[in-house]
């Protein structure tokens, strides 16, 4: 998300005279809050918003966003008498930008309210401050008494030090006890704040301690494959020369048994996200650069900070395949209802996507696999929440974004079935153990995705090819359009259909009925300045053209600004 300058932001105003809580924070040197701050001093008129992914704007922008994040995360941690994360990234963003989440208690997204302060804080004036720390601090009864831990990670972009160091100033001086992980993925950071709070059940809260969980369990499946074989066994990694290239080479000794890995784009010539990585792969549906593909070769993308993956290869003929997350998620909801099966048991799995899933992969989830399919809004807390509505459930964006769910009782269930069953249920049990310790129920991850993937192919003996193969995708295509207001837009059912302005989706409809197979929806980014259109159709003519005449309607219905939408891509 660009800053924005002068755009004013609704902060609710207290009334309420000092009072205890207002007491508390002056016993804790308000003075020195207010000295620190003036260090990390806020630019004038800048203001942002907590978006999707937490703040993001250009990385000279957000120092006096990081301190007061730093300040958040102890009132959070505070409140929930817990380990509160604060990962300091732009994820695909070009290397310029930068950002900053803060992850919850179970090492989820922060919670919808807590955004609201997030944004409030982050836009207060330096005389405003104290107030609105005062107000978050009441409104959601904070006892300032409490201690707080706040652990912080970072990318690898040459502003994010830096900018971890003032988090770590917004923590220290409101007293807050830290961690700094220093260079970290950022669902490694999410791994390490849910094994915090979960007094170690989930895991060591160490570097380590997340290698060795994630590959003990992936050596312990692929030892279950019955074929092998160096060629089946590699695989090519572009990771976007970002911080999955440092942590992927740490890691790979820790489970090159079952797999070899060739990283490219690691970071020692190119630029973060130029030209490679997941989102660059998805979005122009083409190979990255500094990678050499041979035919059928399995290749994968991550993005800037590891927490997407896609995979692809070139077909004989040297078409280029695109495996996305909606393919990611039919490969891993099949296998896992395969051994529920195996098993004898009858647990609900769901599968949730957002309006950006291809028609196909819906399609075929529900109709040849009978897995109820569930759409929400975008941005992955919207599917993750979702998620844990079921025994297991698995969500994915179609870039790449999700993981696996499981539920307690499910844990508890599927290990007494490892113990207590035998022969091939047993097997059965037993792999799902692993596959349940291998993926990160934290967050979306892009190496233990690429775990897990690896891991599902080798055992079921399949090529990427036959993996493609589970269904074809309708040919699709995103498209931008800059209008001067975004906020004209709105939307209801998951997105999938607008609201206002009025006019605009009575126009979507009739530029649908004239393509096969066709379905368009638009809806306003939530970390970029313009409005998201898609369409798809059954030929890529039809989806280019279908795409093209939505963001015509776009531009003259919600107040588009520069020039007209161009057909051509
Ligand atoms: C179409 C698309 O890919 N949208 C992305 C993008 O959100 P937008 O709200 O569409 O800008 O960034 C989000 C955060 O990374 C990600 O969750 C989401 O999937
Ligand atoms: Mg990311």
């Amino acid at each position: 998300m660009g800053g924005e300058w002068g755009q004013s932001v609704i902060c609710p105003e207290s009334a309420q005279e000092w009072t205890q809580v207002g007491q508390d924070l002056l016993d804790m040197d308000l003075g020195a809050i207010t000295k620190y701050s003036a260090l990390h001093a806020k630019p004038n008129g800048l203001i942002l918003q907590y978006g999707t992914a937490g703040f993001r704007t250009k990385a000279e922008h957000l120092d006096h966003v990081m301190f007061r994040m730093g300040l958040l995360a102890v009132l959070r941690s505070k409140q929930t008498k817990s380990t509160i994360g604060v990962m300091v990234t732009a994820s695909h963003n070009p290397e310029e930008d930068n950002g900053v989440k803060l992850v919850d208690p179970l090492g989820e997204m922060l919670a919808p309210s807590w955004e609201e302060h997030a944004t409030c804080l982050a836009n207060a004036e330096e005389q405003d401050m104290q107030r609105v720390l005062i107000d978050i601090s009441e409104k959601e009864a904070v006892n300032l008494q409490q201690d707080a831990f706040v652990v912080i990670g970072r990318d690898t972009r040459p502003s994010s030090e830096k900018l971890s160091q003032s988090v770590i100033d917004g923590v220290t001086v409101l007293g807050g006890q830290f961690h700094d992980y220093g260079l970290l993925t950022t669902p490694q950071l999410h791994y390490m704040v849910y094994c915090r709070n979960t007094g170690g059940r989930y895991g060591k809260a160490t570097i380590e301690g997340y290698y060795q969980k994630l590959s003990k369990a992936f050596v312990e499946l692929t030892k279950q494959a019955s074929c092998s074989g160096d060629e089946y066994r590699s695989l090519k990694v572009d990771c976007a020369n970002g911080i999955g290239a440092l942590k992927l080479r740490e890691m790979e000794h820790y489970f090159s048994q079952g797999l070899s890995v060739q990283l490219f784009n690691d970071g020692s010539k190119g630029k973060l996200n130029h030209l490679c990585g997941a989102d660059f792969v998805k979005s122009h549906q083409k190979p990255p650069q500094g990678m050499e593909i041979k035919s059928n070769e399995r290749c994968c993308s991550f993005d800037g900070d590891a927490d997407r993956i896609v995979y692809y290869y070139h077909d004989a003929d040297g078409h280029f395949h695109l495996i996305d997350g909606d393919k990611i998620a039919t490969l891993i909801s099949s296998f896992l209802k395969e051994l529920l099966v195996e098993i004898g048991e009858s647990l609900n799995i769901g599968v949730v996507q957002t309006a950006y899933a291809n028609g196909s992969s819906t399609r075929y989830l529900e109709e040849v696999m009978k897995v109820p399919v569930y759409c929400t809004k975008t941005g992955v807390k919207h599917l993750h929440h979702k998620a844990q509505e079921f025994d297991i459930g698995v969500y994915f964006e179609a870039n790449g974004h999700g993981t696996a769910l499981f539920s307690t009782a499910v844990e508890m269930k599927i290990k007494q079935s490892a113990e207590q069953l035998e022969d091939k249920k047993r097997k059965a049990a037993k792999m799902l153990e692993n596959i349940i310790d291998l993926f990160n129920q934290a967050a979306g991850d892009a190496i233990s995705d690429m775990l897990v993937i690896e891991a599902i192919l080798a055992l079921k003996g399949l090529t990427v090819q036959q993996w493609d193969a589970l269904y074809t995708d309708l040919p699709n295509r995103q498209l931008k359009v800059q209008v001067a207001d975004r906020r004209v837009i709105s939307t209801t059912n998951a997105e999938r259909q607008a609201v206002t302005p009025p006019g605009l989706q009575e126009a979507i409809n009739d530029l649908v009925k004239k393509y096969k197979l066709s379905r368009a929806f638009v809806r306003p980014s939530g970390t970029e300045d313009v409005v998201r259109v898609y369409a798809e159709a059954d030929s890529q003519e039809s989806a280019d053209h279908l795409a093209h005449e939505v963001s015509l309607a776009v531009f003259q219905l919600a107040g588009g600004i520069g020039e007209r939408p161009q057909p051509g891509f």
